[in-house]
């Protein structure tokens, strides 16, 4: 991670540097061949000079007129050269750019990531990163090349003529306290466009997710106001920027144009006194005519130069997002406790129903009474500074069977989804696999073992093959079609045009069928733990009747732990954990809780009623008990 900085111009910088400074070579080769290219267009003039003095003096013109030819070609290709090489070194620090912060969303912490709205971090890669390029390349020699030009024009003239050169240092001089006055709001100018942009994208992509709600809410007018104002700031912001841009190249271009105009008038008088030669005049005004390059070259990559530093601050607050931490570091050497979770990993391997059950029945510890995660009064929450989302929480997952979790909403029931999977760490207690540690084992280790279907249940970019092997990559058609097969996809995908290979995206399945892929994708996995968040809606029949089965028949060989929304989902587990307000009120069978537990009979009364024809329609259908494990 980058340092800190109190002061968050250093800390811009600073990033600007660190994208520029692996190409350090590249960027002064660069700078080489720009100053080679600026010491021809120097030298120009000073041909100039020659070829009239040789016209006037009679002399041979040949060697003026060849060096200028020279300068010419060389002054060109160098240019050329150049061009391309910073144009190259540009993409490749953006690309670079982009890598790193794709990287750092991908190993970011999952709930300060979710934190961000999705559309600015995209605005970041896909607009900021193009901002960034500019600054830590093009502008830097710009500026640089720019600068050693005006200089090297301002000597040059100076050898030419004292007196004249005055009223040109005067000229440069007024351009330039314009540029340091106007240069900063330019900046804040530009940062605040690109904010404007960044909420932009936020809430676009907001309101792209929610298309329906709002269409169906009648919303889009209001909707698009508020899209509109986030547009609008950034074009009078940016528009803002252009103003003063505008200024400071008018009184650049009008402050060298009227260098060369009292130039030409002081120049003439002195010519007319005999103090100075016609040549070196026209030299002089060459000299100021190349002026006009290193002045704009200047101002241009200055402005670029703030663009770089704006988009540089904003991919800055990214360095901050929490990250996860690397997997070599969590894990333990041979011969101790990780040890006991290494001979596991074959249980974690994907393979047949039947080496799992083998494994499991004598791979796991029989110590561990079974266990093969553990929380250990485990207090948990989304704030460090707030309200625990989970308090002193003891749970076992049993190497087997199938566990249900039900409480009411908010209850704490996803958040131990959420721990188990690593996505929150405890503030106090330990999650044990295997009865080691997870900060021993390392998160890796312990997503490995799990296969988790969220209640969105979102499908990953790709096609359905793509979606069904993202857990399992090695899995066959055979074994793709026998797990479609037990989730009742199985003729609904072959019927599609590219079967297996028909592109899949949020709109193109039901609910039900996503959930039911989600699913399909964790049983190919064959996880040790599958979790379960069931639909709280969505859910037709059919896909219950898949649902049912399936975790009935992983339980058999595995473990299943369920955020049980059905009621023949909860009848059937082997325990049930009544959750409320983030601890354990309950434990038991349907049958013993029902006894025991007022709050489990008012959530199963619910349940009933929310799912009254459920138990009937969750009866295994005949062809089900044909279908083999994978
Ligand atoms: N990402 C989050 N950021 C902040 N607080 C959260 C977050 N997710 C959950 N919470 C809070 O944690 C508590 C437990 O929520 P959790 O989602 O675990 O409950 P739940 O039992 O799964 O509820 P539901 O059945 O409605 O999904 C709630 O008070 C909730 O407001």
């Amino acid at each position: 991670m980058m340092p800190q900085s109190s002061a968050p111009e250093a800390g811009r910088i600073s990033l600007l540097w660190s994208y520029a400074r692996p190409h350090l070579p590249a960027l002064i080769l660069s700078l080489v061949l720009a100053l080679v290219t600026s010491a021809s267009q120097l030298a120009s003039p000073l041909a100039t000079r020659s070829v009239l003095d040789a016209l006037a003096g009679g002399g041979s013109l040949l060697n003026p007129v060849l060096i200028l030819l020279v300068l010419l070609v060389v002054g060109g290709a160098v240019g050329w050269w150049q061009w391309v090489m910073l144009g190259s070194l540009a993409e490749r620090i953006v690309y670079e750019a982009r890598q790193g912060m794709l990287t750092r969303f991908m190993r970011a912490r999952v709930f300060p990531l979710l934190r961000r709205p999705a559309g600015e971090l995209v605005t970041r890669v896909t607009s900021d990163s193009v901002l960034l390029r500019e600054a830590a390349s093009t502008s830097v020699v710009g500026i640089i090349n720019g600068t050693a030009l005006l200089i090297g024009t301002l000597v040059m003239m100076a050898v030419l003529d004292l007196v004249l050169v005055l009223a040109t240092v005067a000229a440069v001089a007024v351009v330039a306290a314009v540029t340091i006055v106007l240069m900063p709001e330019i900046g804040r100018a530009q940062r605040r466009s690109q904010a404007a942009l960044g909420s932009l994208g936020a809430e676009l992509e907001g309101n792209l997710r929610a298309i329906k709600t709002v269409k169906a809410a009648g919303s889009e007018q209001r909707q698009l106001d508020r899209l509109t104002g986030h547009a609008r700031s950034s074009r009078d912001e940016s528009v803002r920027a252009v103003r003063r841009e505008a200024m400071v190249w008018t009184v650049a271009g009008g402050g060298i144009q009227a260098a060369i105009i009292v130039i030409l008038g002081v120049g003439a008088w002195r010519v007319s006194e005999g103090e100075m030669t016609v040549s070196t005049l026209v030299a002089f005004l060459l000299y100021a005519f190349v002026l006009l390059e290193p002045v704009s070259t200047l101002s241009e990559n200055l402005t670029a130069f703030q663009s770089g530093l704006a988009a540089a601050g904003r991919i800055r607050e990214l360095e901050q997002l929490e990250q996860e931490p690397p997997s070599e570091t969590a894990r333990t050497g041979p011969g101790d406790a990780g040890d006991a979770v290494a001979s596991g990993d074959a249980v974690a391997s994907v393979g047949s129903v039947a080496s799992v059950g083998s494994v499991g029945s004598g791979g796991l510890p029989v110590d561990r009474a079974g266990a093969v995660m553990e929380l250990r009064s485990v207090t948990a929450g989304y704030d460090p500074a707030g309200e625990p989302a989970v308090r002193d929480l003891d749970l076992r997952i049993p190497a087997r069977g199938h566990l249900a979790l039900v409480g009411p909403s908010g209850a704490g029931k996803t958040t131990v989804f959420s721990l188990l999977l690593g996505f929150l760490n405890p503030q106090s207690g330990q999650l044990t696999l295997q009865g080691v540690p997870y900060a021993e084992v390392g998160l890796p280790e312990v997503r490995r073992r799990l296969a988790y279907v969220e209640q969105e249940t979102p499908v990953v970019p790709g096609t359905i093959r793509d979606n069904l092997t993202f857990l399992n990559a090695d899995a066959t058609d055979e074994q793709i079609l026998d797990v479609l097969d037990q989730i009742r996809l199985r003729e609904t995908v072959l019927a599609l045009p590219d079967g297996l290979d028909t592109p899949l995206s949020d709109s193109s399945v039901s609910g039900g069928q996503r959930q039911r892929i989600a699913l399909a994708r964790a049983l190919l996995a064959d996880p040790e733990v599958l979790l379960l968040d069931e639909a709280t809606a969505q859910v037709d029949g059919l896909t219950e009747n898949a649902i049912h089965d399936a975790v009935r028949r992983h339980a058999a060989h595995a473990t299943v732990v369920t955020i049980a929304h059905r009621l023949s989902t909860v009848i059937d587990a082997d325990e049930i954990v009544v959750m409320e307000a983030g601890r354990i009120a309950a434990r038991g069978t349907h049958q013993e809780l029902l006894a025991v537990s007022e709050l489990y009979r008012s959530l199963v009364q619910a349940l009933r009623i929310n799912t009254e024809t459920e138990l009937e329609t969750a009866e295994p259908e005949p062809d089900v008990e044909r279908v083999g494990g994978l």
